[in-house]
């Protein structure tokens, strides 16, 4: 079975190591022409998910498709997924073109690949020099050279921001959305939110083996409607004062100030001076992905 869709979809997946649930019905697709990030804290499940969409690891429930079908019956699957799941395991005394030509000689694909991917992941220079000599930034290179010397349609990587530096994040975003941009589909897992945050159009955030969002990262952003942050003489008369007006989204924040939602600074004074209630200050809050992120994965099952 191959639609060549591009589209990876996950249904009800399951997986229970003994007394571990790794991951726990998890559901979500994964579609083309994007970069989607599967983002979730240390042990959330993401590789044991990312290896049974692999067909590494047996699901005790559910399933994962590639292109209409378990990767197990893809017909060549190297020409449809490349996948980096760790910085692999390189001969030391191999250069990275013997390596390469190694990998296309088992995957059917003709010699003139390797020069290809090398210069795609910039290692056309260093191509000829042993392994043993290359940084971890290069290592990952290597390995997403070799994810990709099938010209696959979609390419799954798990933490690839591990051990680079912010150069190599910064070349490592590019070429991801490259990919994307090329119609093709790319699944990257992370554990923080900032480094996929410019380069994910979607997101899949898991927290104990369970998907708590998914959807656009704008929806996240939105998710949480913007407040203004107010302080005053009396908080609870101008807290009063905004219900009359049909402002109820208000909370107390532990210093104090009032978190007033669906009213802007404008109406929240001239309500305040109605009231008698002297406002010392107002600022917008800035609405803090990274903080979103933790309360949706701190919660046990968080709200999606
Ligand atoms: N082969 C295994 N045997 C037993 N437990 C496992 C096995 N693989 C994973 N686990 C457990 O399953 C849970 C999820 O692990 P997983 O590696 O999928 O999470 P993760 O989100 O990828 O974490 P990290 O960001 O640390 O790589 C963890 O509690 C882990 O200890």
């Amino acid at each position: 079975m191959n639609d060549r869709s591009g589209r990876i979809t996950v249904h009800e997946l399951s997986k229970q190591f003994g007394s571990v649930v790794a991951v726990d019905g998890v559901s979500f697709s994964v579609e083309p022409g994007a970069v989607t990030g599967f983002l979730g804290p240390n042990g959330s499940g993401k590789t044991t998910t990312l290896r049974m969409i692999l067909g590494l690891v047996t699901p005790t429930a559910g399933g994962a498709q590639v292109n209409g079908g378990p990767y197990a019956e893809l017909p060549e699957p190297a020409r449809v997924v490349g996948a980096v799941l760790e910085a692999q395991g390189f001969h030391p005394a191999r250069t990275a073109r013997n390596h390469l030509l190694a990998c296309a000689a088992a995957i059917g694909v003709p010699d003139a690949a390797v020069d290809h991917v090398l210069t795609s992941v910039g290692l056309g220079q260093d191509a000829d020099r042993a392994v043993r000599g290359y940084s971890l930034g290069m290592r990952q290179r290597l390995a997403l050279a070799v994810a990709l010397l099938g010209d696959p349609q979609i390419l799954i990587l798990d933490e690839p921001g591990n051990g680079l530096d912010p150069e190599g994040i910064a070349w490592m975003r590019a070429f991801l959305r490259g990919f994307a941009g090329q119609g093709r589909t790319v699944l990257v897992s992370s554990h923080v939110l900032a480094e996929v945050e410019q380069t994910a159009d979607h997101l899949v955030v898991i927290s104990r083996g369970r998907c708590v969002f998914q959807g656009p990262l704008a929806q996240l952003r939105g998710s949480r409607r913007a407040r203004v942050l107010v302080w005053c003489s009396s908080p609870v008369q101008l807290a009063e004062a905004l219900a009359r007006t049909g402002i109820l989204e208000i909370d107390t924040l532990p210093d104090g100030r009032l978190g007033v939602a669906g009213a802007d600074p404008v109406h929240i004074g001239n309500v305040a001076l109605g009231a008698g209630v002297a406002i010392y200050g107002m600022v917008e809050e800035k609405i803090d992905l990274e903080q979103l992120f933790f309360q949706l994965t701190a919660t046990p099952w968080g709200a999606g």
